[in-house]
């Protein structure tokens, strides 16, 4: 396993309510991204327990709390399930209308989005790389170089996650590595 460039940053809150809060930890492997990738043949021969990202996050608020921030790092790993880039599940935000910052860390990334409507399109995302994604579209990364590539996420305590809608009908469009380039397809 490639060590982390990014650690998770030290905490600081006045609030002594907060004190004593963990960070959460979520890891997802190969098996909990079952039905996303295209190439199914190519997925069921990769080992299962493959880790494909992990989420460290803090969460001050009780989910659903309105008003309230939340703040999490993703470490996405590198590697395509045939020709698709490693991704994350995606998911539109259960409150709809609920916003969402990403922050590009380390190694280099696509922000894969998609509205109601379902038109997709893709910003690249880099160290240092800001991107704002507007209430009302969903959002998955994908891990296009080679190492790590780790991201971090602000979103409203709020918000929610709506994944169902995404494990039915998925994205409208892929993003697919031809001749070594990837390609919103
Ligand atoms: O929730 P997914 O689609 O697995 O993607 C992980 C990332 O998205 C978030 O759910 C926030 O949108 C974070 O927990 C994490 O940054
Ligand atoms: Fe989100």
């Amino acid at each position: 396993m490639e060590n982390k460039k990014i650690i998770f940053p030290e905490l600081f809150f006045t609030d002594k309510n907060l004190v004593g809060r963990d960070v959460c930890k979520i890891s997802r492997n190969l098996s909990d991204l079952k039905g996303i990738f295209a190439d199914v043949e190519a997925f069921e021969k990769m080992p299962q327990d493959k880790l494909a990202y992990e989420v460290s996050s803090f969460l001050p608020e009780k989910e659903g709390t309105p008003g309230g921030l939340y703040f999490g790092i993703t470490y996405l790993y590198p590697g395509k399930v045939g020709n698709e880039y490693m991704m994350t599940k995606g998911h539109y935000h259960a409150s709809i209308d609920r916003a969402e910052f990403y922050w590009g860390l380390e190694g280099e990334g696509m922000l894969i989005l998609m509205d109601e409507q379902r038109n997709v399109w893709a910003e690249r995302v880099f160290p240092g790389s800001l991107h704002y994604i507007p209430g009302g579209v969903a959002h998955r990364m994908a891990n296009v170089g080679s190492s790590l590539f780790s991201f971090a996420a602000c979103w409203p305590s709020d918000a929610g996650h709506n994944y169902a809608e995404i494990a039915e009908k998925g994205f409208s469009a892929r993003l697919i590595e031809v001749n070594g380039i990837p390609h919103l397809i």
